[in-house]
């Protein structure tokens, strides 16, 4: 397991250039060793500061075609609902670049905006398990969980991530690779996530946190390693690296 790093900058924009630098290479290490890059979305402010890379030099030199795109969490709600992270990344991101829509793999579009948050999590599970006979997603020979290249997350104030919150059961789960929430204390209410060991099987997980709100999470993870706060168990196969802007890093 790969030891936290954490790399703090003077502001959002350079945080930003860095987050799209660091993608952008790891693209291009991972379509040359076989062709294709997973790469993991969460919701949230991720988003806006992933705006670098759809301007050049990386909305030009990105080989946009071998990405595969998930999200580590989605609100269960209709593709349409502004609470819908696939709508997000779609807007801010997704619409931007050229990615076959094939390679998008949203939540269930039906049983979403029916609101069944059981079967959207075992629908994205079963997608997963089909891309793994496809041999788009390996299964990591270390932990027995799907092994994504990258994974791009966020932590709320609370110090969760994805939707991992304190004081819910959903971060014990093992058994599943997609689990759900009907009582997020953030809302929406309803919400499928990855479960941990499968956010931990991701080969690279860059956090990326800024802004005050979250500082005192931040404090409690590096200087304590609280691990009451979801988001102090991210690990990775190589890489767990932590960006961070002035704001974020304010109580350190
Ligand atoms: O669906 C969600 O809410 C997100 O995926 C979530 O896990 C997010 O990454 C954090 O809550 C940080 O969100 P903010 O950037 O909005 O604080």
């Amino acid at each position: 397991m790969a030891q936290r790093k954490m790399i703090v900058f003077p502001t959002k924009n350079e945080l930003s250039q860095a987050m799209a630098e660091y993608t952008a290479n790891l693209s291009t290490k991972f379509i040359k060793e076989k062709g294709l890059f997973t790469v993991v979305l969460s919701g949230g402010d991720l988003i806006d500061w992933l705006c670098k890379l759809v301007q050049p030099p990386y909305i030009d030199s990105i080989e946009w075609s071998k990405w595969h795109v998930f999200w580590v969490d989605e609100r269960v709600c209709a593709w349409e609902d502004p609470d819908s992270n696939y709508k997000l990344a779609m807007e801010g991101f997704l619409s931007k670049v050229p990615i076959p829509d094939k390679n998008i793999y949203a939540i269930d579009k039906h049983w979403a905006a029916d609101g069944n948050a059981e079967h959207c999590a075992a629908l994205y599970e079963e997608c997963l398990k089909n891309l793994v006979k496809e041999k788009i997603i390996p299964i990591s020979k270390k932990t027995g969980y799907p092994e994504f290249d990258l994974q791009l997350l966020g932590m709320g104030p609370d110090g969760h991530m994805a939707s991992l919150f304190p004081n819910h059961p959903q971060i014990n789960e093992k058994q599943k690779w997609v689990t759900h929430i009907t009582d997020s204390p953030k809302l929406p209410l309803k919400r499928i996530t990855f479960t941990l060991p499968v956010i931990n099987s991701s080969l690279y997980n860059l956090m990326a946190i800024c802004d005050k709100a979250p500082a005192k999470s931040v404090a409690e993870i590096m200087k304590h390693n609280n691990l009451s706060l979801p988001s102090a168990h991210l690990s990775a196969q190589v890489e767990n690296v932590w960006y961070l802007d002035q704001a974020a890093a304010s109580e350190l």
